[in-house]
């Protein structure tokens, strides 16, 4: 198996097609698994996807769609007989903070507020020392990325320097990100704060910046990022609102996560309604917002939410860790609104998605214990759709990636359970591409059984290979 490798877009660009043969998996729809077995999909030199077929014959599907294409340059990236291998769509991650990883792990016994000051400040504010932000930023991406974490939807400080630089780390590891510089003109420590007047500057810097590495938004797109109502004046948010709506900018923030931030909200804009209220008074809340958390939210504010068309980010991992509660997704997904996954490095200690997803089934086992509702539990398939198809819905990148179909970017994922030293013992009876094996379980249910194996005890290990955009910006095989 040999993978175009390249460093830089440009040259990757000027590579032919790839035709990736082998069984893909995906998740286009809630609770749906989707397996097509030996297919091909052939992708273009620019990342996109322009046939999906199950036949022998990708010469002809490729040059129906360009002619001109000779064979030999054609690259195929071929599973063949490989067992307990197949393609997935890149996971999305709607919600983390860069900044915050050297600290993931670290939160004792700390919940929202405290943990805020105590380790989360501390940690953001030492990131304007460009050397650090270098290595921390570095590390993230390439963990983010070795996950198959192909877009994230980042956080990263209020330091604009810094935050440039982390978009010009994704676009030149090849990550999809979305790049917000953190806005806190208030309620914030001394050493860790910005005027109005600064936060309209830096703010614009960023836009300036990200839009000028990559004018198209191919690869990163800037968001614009209100920490949470606590730390922006109600002057910031109105300026942010604007601005959202002049631009038709993505937003993101925190909502309803914690018991005493909520109260803090109330007594900081008593003449909003709610915290939700709190957004949309300043024009904050769109079909481009993601909101992350809302686990305490009341049902006028899910119907404002609803009604805006804003995506939820879950966080199960960090709202576990400190104990910020359960959000209810079912609740959520019943009146439509999109909801992805995020492991909100720090408050959550993992940076990975699959984990996440493994979480986020977890959690919504211990909600249906409580609530005796069965119908709270999510299933593996739907944990995986939120990691996935979800996750593209929250960023408004559905028609994008999430999924393999045809128009679609070429955001992907090798993994293999057999790899070497592999967390996952698949048994023979269990490959479902073995046909002549022990064990009575139709075709469609071995696969489902092998991804649920996958989900609930695979790792990092089992990612083989991530692409994004077509380009192959991990590859753990040679
Ligand atoms: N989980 C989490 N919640 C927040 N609310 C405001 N800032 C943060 C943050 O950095 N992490
Ligand atoms: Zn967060």
């Amino acid at each position: 198996m040999t993978f175009p490798r390249s460093t830089d877009i440009a040259a990757y660009a000027a590579s032919n097609f790839t035709v990736y043969r082998g069984d893909m998996i995906h998740t286009p729809r809630l609770g749906t698994l989707e397996v097509i077995e030996n297919a091909c999909v052939g992708v273009d030199h620019d990342g996109t996807i322009r046939f999906v077929s199950t036949g022998e014959n990708y010469v002809e599907e490729a040059q129906k769609f360009n002619a001109a294409l000779k064979v030999d340059t054609i690259s195929v990236c071929e599973l063949g007989a490989k067992t307990g291998s197949f393609f997935f769509p890149g996971f999305i991650d709607t919600h983390i903070h860069a900044p915050q990883y050297p600290n993931a792990g670290i939160f004792g016994e700390s919940t929202l507020l405290n943990w805020l000051t105590t380790y989360t400040f501390p940690m953001e504010s030492s990131i304007k020392d460009l050397k650090l932000a270098n290595v921390v930023y570095n590390k993230v991406l390439n963990k983010t990325l070795a996950n198959g974490t192909t877009l994230a939807a980042y956080y990263a400080t209020l330091d604009p320097d810094a935050t440039n630089l982390l978009a010009d780390l994704c676009l030149q590891k090849g990550q999809r990100a979305l790049i917000g510089r953190v806005c806190m003109d208030s309620n914030s420590p001394d050493y860790y704060v910005e005027t109005l007047e600064q936060s309209k500057k830096s703010t614009t810097q960023v836009i300036a910046h990200v839009e000028q590495r990559d004018p198209l938004g191919e690869l990163v797109q800037p968001i614009l990022t209100p920490r949470f109502a606590p730390s922006c004046s109600s002057d910031l948010m109105h300026w942010l609102g604007e601005l959202r709506e002049a631009k038709d900018m993505l937003c993101q923030t925190h909502i309803s996560e914690n018991a005493g931030e909520i109260q803090w909200v109330k007594g900081l804009f008593p003449e909003s309604d709610s915290y939700a209220g709190v957004y949309d008074d300043h024009k904050l809340l769109s079909d481009k917002t993601i909101l992350a958390h809302a686990i305490h939210l009341s049902d006028a504010e899910k119907d404002i939410i609803a009604t805006r068309g804003c995506g939820i980010a879950h966080c199960p991992i960090s709202n576990s860790s400190i104990t910020s509660g359960e959000a209810r997704v079912r609740w959520l997904l019943n009146s439509k609104i999109p909801v992805g996954l995020g492991t909100d490095i720090s408050g959550g200690y993992s940076p990975s998605i699959l984990s996440t997803a493994r979480q986020a089934l977890l959690v919504s086992r211990h909600l249906a214990m409580k609530s005796l509702q069965d119908n709270d539990k999510l299933t593996v398939n739907e944990v995986l759709y939120l990691a996935t198809m979800g996750g593209a819905k929250v960023c408004s990148m559905e028609n994008k990636v999430g999924s393999f179909e045809v128009g679609k970017k070429w955001d992907a994922q090798l993994v293999d359970l057999n790899v070497e030293n592999s967390p996952v013992d698949l048994f023979e009876w269990q490959v479902p591409q073995n046909s002549s094996v022990v064990g009575n379980f139709p075709t469609a249910t071995k696969f489902e059984n092998m991804v649920a194996k996958w989900l609930f005890n695979g790792d990092d290990r089992n990612t083989v290979s991530v692409w994004v955009n077509g380009r192959n910006v991990v590859n753990k095989i040679c």
